[in-house]
């Protein structure tokens, strides 16, 4: 089948192999990267980021293959995030998640040289642009939510309602209804957070997002990690693949500063 539509994270799919069909992967604005808490600059002026989530927009969960995703109606501003370094009012589309293949690695973003365990995306779009497709190709169409997971011995009863849900979605194509859930029940204490321009950290990474990384993880214990784990990237027909190490490595830097909202 065409390529373009088998990337992954493979050898021979895999992050290196991307900018052969989406050649914006080895542009100057990619995403994730290393955030170095010594090279960021806190930006007094920031203001707070705020969410306004309509439980009743969740829609469904999904195996796509890759990670398990859920979507939500973004059909009118039924749920959105504002503030922070956004123009504007961003509708939320869906959240996903990445992940490793043991707990001491798997977050896309490295912080200090941390890796977490996994890494919750939490995307939403710009709507002065007609819709998402059109969003991706802008500068500021896109604001992604990025939230660490980390493993302690407490798991987060939070994310109890989407774990229970993979036995529904194991295989790739695989979705399920995922109604009334509000999904500002996932994010930790503290709304401090890391900002910069970036891109999607999957093709066809588009440089459209502003990042909105938050300094505090969330903590979820080792059975629940096991669980996202549990998940697999082949179709029900085919072979058992473990859904794991979704997670693409941090890019250049470049010439882009890293504003942090604390000091
Ligand atoms: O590339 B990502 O995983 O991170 C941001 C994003 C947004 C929409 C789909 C996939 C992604
Ligand atoms: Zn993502």
């Amino acid at each position: 089948a065409h390529q373009s539509c088998q990337w992954g994270y493979d050898s021979d799919n895999g992050p290196e192999h991307w900018h052969k069909y989406y050649p914006i992967a080895k542009g100057e604005n990619q995403s994730p990267i290393e955030i170095n808490s010594k090279e960021v600059q806190h930006d007094p002026s920031l203001p707070p980021w705020f969410v306004g989530y309509d439980p009743g927009a969740a829609k469904t969960i999904l195996n796509n293959g890759r990670t398990c995703r859920v979507v939500f109606d973004d059909t009118f501003d039924r749920s959105v995030l504002r503030g922070g370094p956004l123009p504007g009012t961003f509708r939320l589309r869906q959240f996903h998640f990445h992940w490793g293949s043991s707990d001491d690695h798997g977050s896309e973003h490295i912080v200090d040289g941390v890796k977490y365990a996994a890494e919750l995306h939490m995307v939403h779009w710009n709507p002065k642009y007609s819709n998402f497709a059109e969003a991706l190709k802008q500068a500021d169409g896109v604001a992604v939510v990025g939230v660490f997971l980390k493993v302690g011995k407490t798991p987060k009863p939070e994310m109890k309602r989407i774990l229970e849900e993979i036995d529904n979605i194991k295989t790739k194509g695989k979705e399920a209804p995922f109604s009334n859930f509000d999904p500002s029940i996932l994010f930790p204490k503290s709304r401090d957070y890391w900002t910069y321009h970036g891109s999607f950290t999957t093709p066809p990474c588009e440089e459209c997002i502003t990042w909105i990384l938050l300094r505090e993880p969330i903590e979820v214990s080792p059975d629940q990690m096991a669980k996202l784990r549990s998940l697999s990237i082949n179709a029900e027909t085919e072979p058992v693949c473990p859904m794991v190490d979704n997670w693409r490595p941090p890019q250049p830097r470049h010439f882009r500063m890293v504003r942090a909202s604390f000091q």
